[in-house]
């Protein structure tokens, strides 16, 4: 049984379908990264699968159940966290404050939640009491990310975790996405830093134009020359 599994998937906006079929699984133990050009559906793919996005065709099962068009809060019940590319975080509020809103299904866990997301990441509970607005890019990512794992997902969905990050926050992220990972939480991510992130990738997916080109373990990916000349940069 896949953690997700989503078969087919075809949606977009206002009738118009972006995607054109899109197959994809992920179990708990993977780290799976979507790559592509701009335009071909990446950022969509994950909207979709959080009910974001209409889905008009094909299946998105999360443990055997179908999930299709589910409403985003269901699916936070269901274990399911997804944080955006933008507006992931509350700058005028603390960092802890954003993350006390994270556990807003689940408010008898926050103290024990706390611990364990400032054991993730240190930085935080030195900046607990700062307006999250005031961290650096790559803290507030974590921000992003640490509010997202109050509800214990044990699915997280992240839209280019690391956009517009200097190359060692970019690791740092990584590296907290692998440790995060090793925790028991099953990664789905969409990355334009494709290289590094098929680093740590188990599977990665190549979309162009709403469909799979390419879907293979990071490491064979980023061996593939076709895939690393059209879409790694040579
Ligand atoms: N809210 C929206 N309404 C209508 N069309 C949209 C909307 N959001 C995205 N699109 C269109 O859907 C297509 C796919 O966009 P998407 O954001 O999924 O691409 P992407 O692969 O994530 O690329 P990028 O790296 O540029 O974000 C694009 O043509 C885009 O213009």
């Amino acid at each position: 049984m896949s953690l997700l599994n989503a078969t087919q998937v075809e949606g977009g906006y206002g009738g118009m379908n972006i995607l054109k079929g899109v197959d994809m699984a992920i179990d708990k133990e993977d780290i799976g990264v979507i790559v592509g050009p701009n335009g071909a559906g990446k950022s969509t793919m994950l909207k979709a699968i959080f009910g974001l996005v209409e889905v008009n065709g094909g299946d998105i099962l999360l443990r055997d159940k179908s999930i299709k068009n589910s409403a985003p809060n269901k699916l936070v019940e269901l274990g399911m966290g997804f944080i955006p590319q933008e507006k992931n975080i509350f700058p005028s509020m603390t960092v802890e404050e954003n993350l006390e809103m994270g556990a807003y299904i689940k408010p008898h866990t926050t103290k024990t939640m706390l611990e364990r997301i400032y054991s993730f990441f240190p930085p935080l509970l030195e900046k607990r009491k700062q307006p999250a607005g005031e961290l650096s890019g790559g803290q507030r990512q974590m921000v992003a990310m640490g509010r997202a794992l109050m509800t214990e997902p044990t699915l997280l969905l992240l839209d280019e975790p690391t956009a517009g990050l200097s190359p060692l926050y970019m690791q740092e992220i990584f590296d907290r996405i692998v440790e995060i990972n090793k925790a028991g939480v099953g990664i789905l991510m969409v990355e334009q830093n494709a290289k590094q992130a098929l680093e740590i990738a188990t599977k990665g997916f190549v979309l162009a134009s709403g469909q799979n080109l390419y879907t293979d373990t990071g490491q064979n990916l980023l061996n593939d020359p076709e895939v690393a000349k059209s879409f790694l940069g040579g």
